[in-house]
């Protein structure tokens, strides 16, 4: 009796188990571990790579009977039989036809930028009109033919190799983005240059890796010009005799007379006949995986594209009209017909331009349609999952849904974020179903853990939005993001927004996309990712806070630390006595030292309110709707506030110490100057701080004078952080150190980080260096620095 119980027990949880396995499987995560202990991305990444070698292995083959067919035709000629004898005499096709067929096979569109390891946000914009512009385009035929003309230049016997076309490319839009190209001739001196990432790639082209040609998008085979290509291809072909392998001709192989002398073959460099390919591939880019649209600025922010003649379900159009969104920004007209369209695509654009509309509307769009295709889900569905870095940014993303769904009867939106009780969530979720879930990865990924039924609600996703792409990719997040991506099914459409998207970014955010992903960009290659305008005259100094703005002012000032705070407070004042309706944000480097300055500048009587990671969800929440709200306030914060927040009319925005990166610096700044409106922003650094300028050099911003600190603002100063609370301040000091002690590029070693560490400790009036736990500082690498106390 016993025993069989145990049996019906055993075989129910063996039952459990596969219905969890298979579940899983049909979540399209498949299994969490893979043969030989690999995780998900080990396997596959190791599956990518078998790929790869396979492909340069049929590459290396294709070559080898490329070069036998070459051979063949030579002699077809020398016996006087034209190729389409040859190939009416039994061979398969002519070598021009298979040259074509190489290409169909190898030069697939669409895999090239994700593998290209030259994409990313900073090119110049010279640079990248060259390639669209006046770069010709190539096919394998060339590459022969360059080589064999550069060689019958230096005989002296042809002199061809001096002209070379040129095209131009017609970027259309909204037509799966296909390019026509069009040729001329051009001298070949124009592309003489770079001949270094030329070899590189050319290595990559015969190796057969992904950086060379197999990468390549289908190359055009031009018909102008064939027979002088035909005749230079079968010199040219002599030329490549080297690099074949003779076992492999099989019949084809007879063996051939050298045409050349070895030194001559030595000096056939492709170099730049690879980087025209790769100048190609760089147009290419630009026009076909890439819609790029020139800087926005004040006047060219919105569009004269109405929402109501895009395709939107009309009552998505009257919430917008009630909210007053007419016509698009720049973004959501770039990106709206890709992401309507079904595509993936990674969406980058200015801070404050309208992003969050840009993947708000075709996440309802998918929701409708998804919606109308199964009417009687017994299970709640979610059919899009947004996902951001911050609390305060989730719940300000569901508040937007909820103005777009004003008169969308039964679509809900719910927010899944850390700091509510889990149980609140879950409450939430079974009386209010949302097809719509806007939520921190952290908090997500608890209900899909602990949660059963939770994961059978993400069964029917049909869209993933990952807003803030690049933070929410970041190392401090990616470990939560690959198990959520594991967590939802294949079938989906991915959107990736940010308003930086730095190049390690792009790479790994085919985590997320489809290959095949487009990539948006309104900021443009080589474009500045802030809002421009400098704003000062170059004769002029700019005075802090006083110069009248004209779109976003940035300057910096460099100051030692002991003078930091005594200079937030005179910024602040005279910005105070400029703007009646001021409203400024600081950033803080630490939580700590937000608490720190929050209650000097109380004391200091100004009006002002706190937000950082220390305080509780709840009072965080209701100090940013009143900061949303108000006018002459001041909030100061850590960088839970610094992405995407919108909190309107935000005049001066001061950073005080390096912000972490320059991704960070630019999404600080960017509370400020939205919507086109004017704003200020000032970086505050110490003296050894300075090198952080090198990251932002390209940005428009200037350096200001350290301004005279009057005596009473300084006793004033002074006083206040005389009555801060020393555990404040010691917090304060901890939290700086592990800030500074986390930050790479830093270059300092840990024995000057400490003396650092020390004088911001007597910037805050600590007369004593606070004490670190053991544990602490053997974590931090700092036992046994000099300069560092630690706890007895
Ligand atoms: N088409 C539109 N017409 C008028 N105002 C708009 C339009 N689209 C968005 N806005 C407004 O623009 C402001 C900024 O939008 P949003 O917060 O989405 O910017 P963002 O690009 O996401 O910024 P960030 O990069 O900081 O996250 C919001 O106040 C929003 O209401």
């Amino acid at each position: 009796m016993a025993s069989s119980s145990v049996l019906r027990e055993r075989s129910g949880t063996l039952h459990k188990l596969l219905a969890g396995l298979i579940f899983h499987r049909s979540m399209g995560g498949g299994p969490r571990t893979f043969p030989g202990g690999l995780n998900k991305w080990q396997y596959k990444r190791m599956h990518e790579k078998m790929a790869m070698d396979k492909e340069r292995r049929l590459l290396g083959q294709e070559k080898q009977i490329y070069q036998a067919r070459l051979r063949s035709e030579i002699r077809a000629k020398r016996a006087g039989k034209s190729s389409s004898d040859l190939a009416d005499s039994g061979a398969a096709m002519t070598s021009k036809a298979h040259v074509k067929a190489l290409a169909d096979r190898f030069m697939k569109e669409g895999a090239e930028d994700l593998w290209n390891e030259d994409d990313g946000p900073i090119r110049s914009r010279t640079r990248q009109s060259r390639a669209v512009n006046s770069l010709p385009p190539h096919d394998l035929r060339k590459l022969m033919v360059g080589r064999k003309n550069l060689i019958e230049s230096q005989v002296g016997r042809v002199d061809t190799f001096g002209q070379r076309r040129e095209y131009s490319t017609i970027s259309k839009r909204g037509s799966g983005m296909r390019s026509k190209t069009r040729w001329r001739r051009i001298s070949s001196s124009e592309e003489d240059s770079e001949s270094e990432e030329g070899v590189k790639a050319f290595r990559g082209a015969n190796m057969g890796t992904r950086t060379g040609l197999q990468m390549f998008p289908r190359l055009n085979i031009a018909n102008e010009g064939d027979s002088e290509e035909e005749s230079d291809m079968i010199t040219g072909a002599s030329s490549r005799i080297r690099f074949s392998n003779k076992a492999a001709l099989r019949n084809f192989d007879t063996k051939a007379p050298r045409r050349l002398p070895k030194s001559m073959v030595g000096h056939a460099d492709l170099s730049n006949e690879i980087q025209e390919i790769r100048n190609e591939l760089r147009a290419k880019k630009a026009v076909v995986n890439v819609t790029t649209h020139g800087n926005e600025d004040h006047e060219t922010l919105i569009t004269n594209k109405r929402f109501a003649d895009s395709g939107i379900s009309p009552l998505t159009i009257k919430a917008l009209t009630d909210a007053r969104y007419i016509q698009m920004t720049v973004v959501q007209d770039a990106a709206l017909p890709v992401c309507l369209d079904g595509k993936d695509a990674l969406v980058k654009a200015k801070t404050g331009t309208g992003k969050s509309v840009a993947f708000l509307i075709p996440a309802i769009e998918t929701v409708i349609k998804a919606m109308h295709g199964n009417m009687n889900q017994r299970i709640p569905q979610t059919h899009a999952l947004i996902l951001c870095p911050t609390r305060e940014l989730a719940i300000q993303v569901a508040a937007e849904a909820n103005v777009l769904l004003r008169h969308h009867d039964g679509i809900g939106v719910q927010t899944l974020i850390g700091g509510v009780r889990f149980k609140m969530d879950q409450k939430r979720l079974e009386s209010n179903p949302c097809q719509i879930i806007v939520a921190t990865p952290g908090r997500l990924l608890d209900h899909i853990e602990n949660k059963s039924g939770f994961s059978i609600r993400l069964m029917g996703l049909k869209m993933l939005v990952l807003d803030e792409a690049d933070h929410l990719l970041d190392l401090g997040f990616r470990k939560d993001i690959e198990k959520i991506v594991d967590s939802v099914p294949r079938q989906r459409q991915s959107l990736l927004f940010s308003a930086t998207i730095p190049k390690e970014v792009r790479r790994v955010s085919q985590l997320v996309l489809k290959r095949d992903h487009i990539f948006v960009d309104t900021v443009g290659l080589g474009g500045v990712e802030t809002h421009e305008k400098a704003g000062f005259t170059e004769a002029s100094q700019p005075d802090l806070a006083s110069a009248r703005p004209q779109h976003v002012l940035q300057s910096y000032i460099i100051a030692p630390h002991q003078v930091h705070f005594h200079l937030v407070y005179h910024i602040l004042k005279e910005h105070l006595q400029q703007e009646s309706d001021y409203k400024v944000i600081v950033f803080c480097t630490t939580a700590m030292v937000t608490a720190f300055l929050y209650v000097i500048l109380r004391d200091l009587k100004m009006n002002v309110r706190e937000i950082h990671s220390r305080k509780p969800q709840l009072y965080r929440t209701r100090i940013s709707d009143e900061f949303r709200e108000s006018k002459c306030i001041i909030l100061v914060t850590s960088d839970v506030s610094a992405r995407g927040m919108d909190y309107p009319d935000v005049t001066l925005v001061i950073q005080v110490g390096i912000p972490p990166d320059r991704e960070q610096y630019i999404h600080r700044l960017g509370r400020t100057g939205r919507e086109g409106k004017s704003g200020k922003g000032i970086l505050v650094l110490a003296p050894w701080e300075a090198y952080f300028m090198d990251q932002i050099k390209d940005l428009p911003i200037q350096k200001c004078h350290l301004p005279d600190l009057d005596p009473v603002t300084r006793q004033k100063v002074e006083d206040s952080i005389g009555k801060v609370d020393s555990s404040i301040k010691e917090g304060a000091y901890h939290a700086w150190l592990g800030y500074y002690n986390s930050i790479r590029d830093i270059g300092r070693d840990k024995t000057t980080l400490a003396e650092l560490a020390n004088q911001f400790c007597h910037s805050i009036g600590l007369e004593e260096t606070p004490a670190l736990f053991r544990k602490t500082a053997l974590k931090m690498g700092l036992k046994d620095i000099p300069g560092i106390r630690i706890r007895k």
